[in-house]
């Protein structure tokens, strides 16, 4: 017997001993930070950080307690968070067969398996390439005047009448009106609103657990989801058959005609029906709100500072000065003397990034900072911390928008609001010009002051104010533009 017992103790401690070793080798080299309770792991604290507006202060004391780099549990996924200079760059520069888009589980879902964060490799450039040819600036020269347009409809119809608004919800109507103009090419009427309506529901449960319950957010967004691409799927039936009527019809009057135009080299269209799809609903996802958000700050960092009010407002005028006729539509031109206004919208993005962090998942074992993010981990990096980091950004909380005259003032990989490397936004220039052509009316036609004291925020998970950011405004001169509505 007491052989038996020590055979077994000879056999059992090392083979415990292999195990204890094996263990405390491969968690020493798995970054600090603990995974939380199975699923639920971070999710629930990181939410709540998020909607009480702490989003980036969590990221900062988890960052200060483990250092660039620790891994936790985040959608129901082991997954290691980033943050750093040294991370954009190493997250900008890595190729495919390293790191691969994939969104949380919901994300993925609402918008589509053919969705551009989706792809990878040579479908991503395939898709990523159509929709360049009616995102990039030439293209979008030609569609100056339908946004100026889209703009002044949008004051006429709610700035021109109202002493009191509030911003975010109608910042939220224009940049939905201006994608359906733009990029669905969909006329006003019962069609457009729901449509807009729809994508809100779907806007609902991005970030929520992919939960697809009968009653649960998830739920509810998906059932808008179907409809939306249900409308997405007629219009591109309508306009391929207009094209087939029309061989007169330009390419660049929206995305979809633009997408539907593309032919390989065999003359047969680039891209299916649902890859048409899936990419308008990234569209209107990917840049409505984020738009929305970074015109709403604008207005409210332009009511804080007059001084760089009235250093815009010098600018716009000019620019105004300059037309032919009061009421001429602005012009790509104009758009390249913005120079300071651009600059301003740039400080407001890098206090108040729209995007703070996304994913990528790892394809194979990465080293980094002497430690192991393991294949299959989700990685989760919050690009925009270095900019309100002031060792790049001097006075980081400070809304100084001179800080760009200086040369070299945004080292690179540290500014990343349109993100970068080969997932760099598309709809960056879209972006720029539905901002400059707005704010070049705002100031022109309207003085506005904030009507509350405190205006406070959440991010869900695009920053937002509880109470829609409330304005008092003042018509400068009488607004007389005249404008026809756009199809
Ligand atoms: C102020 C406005 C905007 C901001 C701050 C913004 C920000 C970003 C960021 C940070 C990314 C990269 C995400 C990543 O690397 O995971 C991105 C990607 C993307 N954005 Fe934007 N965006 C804006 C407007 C737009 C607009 C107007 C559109 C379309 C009309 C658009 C379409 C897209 C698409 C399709 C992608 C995916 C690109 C790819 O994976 O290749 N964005 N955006």
């Amino acid at each position: 017997m007491e052989s038996q017992i020590l055979l077994a103790f000879l056999l059992f401690v090392p083979l415990l001993l292999f195990f204890l070793i094996k263990k405390k080798r491969y968690s020493k080299r798995l970054p600090p930070g603990s995974l939380g309770m199975p699923i639920i792991g971070q999710n629930l604290e990181f939410l709540r950080a998020m909607r009480a507006n702490r989003g980036e202060v969590w990221l900062q004391e988890r960052a200060r307690k483990y250092g660039p780099i620790s891994k936790m549990n985040i959608f129901g996924t082991p997954t290691v968070f980033l943050h750093g200079q040294a991370a954009n760059k190493f997250i900008y520069t890595r190729d495919e067969t390293t790191l691969s888009t994939q969104q949380p589980g919901s994300i993925r879902r609402l918008l589509g398996e053919r969705n551009l964060f989706e792809l990878k490799s040579e479908d991503h450039n395939r898709l990523r390439g159509a929709m360049l040819s009616f995102l990039k600036p030439d293209a979008l020269k030609q569609n100056v005047v339908k946004m100026d347009q889209e703009i002044k409809l949008h004051l006429t119809q709610h700035w021109n009448h109202n002493k009191e608004i509030a911003v975010m919800p109608l910042m939220k109507t224009l940049t939905f009106n201006v994608i359906c103009t733009l990029i669905f090419g969909v006329e006003r009427g019962a069609r457009r609103d729901t449509l807009v309506h729809l994508f809100e529901q779907v806007m609902d449960g991005m970030l929520v657990l992919p939960i697809n319950l009968p009653f649960t957010r998830f739920n509810r967004s998906l059932g808008a989801r179907l409809k939306a691409g249900g409308i997405i799927k007629q219009l591109i039936h309508e306009k391929r058959e207009k094209m087939k009527n029309n061989h007169e019809i330009s390419s660049d009057q929206d995305l979809i005609t633009s997408l539907l135009s593309i032919c390989d080299e065999a003359g047969s269209p680039l891209l299916t029906d649902d890859e048409i799809e899936d990419n308008c609903a990234v569209a209107m996802i990917a840049g409505h709100d984020t738009t929305s958000t970074l015109l709403t700050f604008l207005i409210k960092l332009l009511a804080e500072h007059p001084h760089v009010y009235e250093l815009v407002l010098n600018e716009q005028e000019e620019i105004a000065r300059g037309k032919k006729k009061s009421g001429d539509p602005l012009t790509w031109d104009d758009l390249a003397k913005m120079k300071y206004t651009w600059r301003v919208a740039t400080e407001a993005l890098r206090m108040y990034p729209p995007v703070m962090f996304s994913f990528r998942q790892v394809l194979k074992d990465i080293e980094m900072e002497g430690y192991v993010i393991p294949k299959g981990w989700q990685l989760f990096w919050a690009g925009c911390m270095t900019q309100l980091d002031e060792s790049i950004y001097p006075d980081p909380y400070k809304f100084n928008p001179s800080r760009y005259e200086k040369h070299g003032a945004t080292p690179p990989h540290t500014f990343v609001a349109f993100g970068g490397g080969a997932r760099t936004c598309p709809g960056n220039e879209f972006a720029r010009i539905e901002t400059l052509t707005m704010i070049h009316y705002l100031v022109t036609g309207f003085n506005w002051k904030l009507c509350l004291e405190e205006n406070i925020m959440s991010r869900d998970p695009m920053p937002a104010f509880n109470q829609g950011l409330p304005i008092q405004i003042q018509i400068k001169k009488p607004w007389n533009h005249t404008v026809s509505p756009i199809p």
